[in-house]
């Protein structure tokens, strides 16, 4: 039974869902909270997973790229719009920026993280899951 941590991240991110029949398909933002858990089967020197700041280290820069930033389908036709007038938009090709694929999306960056970072703590550490917060009441999650 492999041993587990998680660091949480918080951003104020906004998205469009474009096939929404409801008013998801508006602009509209929403504080979330992201969780990174991490597993390992040994702990380390220190007696860690690993230091909850070699989590940040590896993937907070990126999340911090969805932060004042507006996710949107590149087959939205307004895509084309938000592109032009801002620079943080981060764009899903062909599919709406749902909690599931944001959850999928931070999830496939910190397992390529894992497996190019030349740090001893990327041989031993496995990324579990990513858990994207949408609302208070609401999540998605994404495992390997
Ligand atoms: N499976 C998913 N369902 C929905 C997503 C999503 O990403 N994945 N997203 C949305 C909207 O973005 C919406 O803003 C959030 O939905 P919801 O939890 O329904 O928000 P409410 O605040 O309106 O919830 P109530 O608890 O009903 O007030 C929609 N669905």
């Amino acid at each position: 039974m492999p041993y587990r941590i998680c660091k949480v991240f918080s951003v104020e991110n906004g998205h469009i869902l474009s096939k929404h029949p409801g008013k998801c398909r508006f602009p509209h933002g929403h504080s979330r909270r992201i969780e990174v858990v991490v597993e390992a089967d040994e702990l380390d020197a220190n007696d860690m997973v690993c230091d909850f700041k070699q989590v940040s280290a590896l993937i907070g820069g990126f999340i911090e790229t969805f932060d004042h930033a507006m996710c949107l389908n590149t087959a939205d036709a307004h895509y084309p719009l938000y592109r032009a007038a801002y620079e943080r938009v981060v764009a899903f090709e062909n599919q709406d920026p749902t909690s599931e694929l944001m959850a999928r999306r931070v999830f496939e960056k910190m397992k390529a993280e894992l497996e190019t970072s030349p740090e001893a703590v990327a041989r031993r550490v496995r990324v579990r899951r990513i858990r994207m917060h949408e609302t208070a009441t609401s999540w998605a999650e994404y495992e390997g």
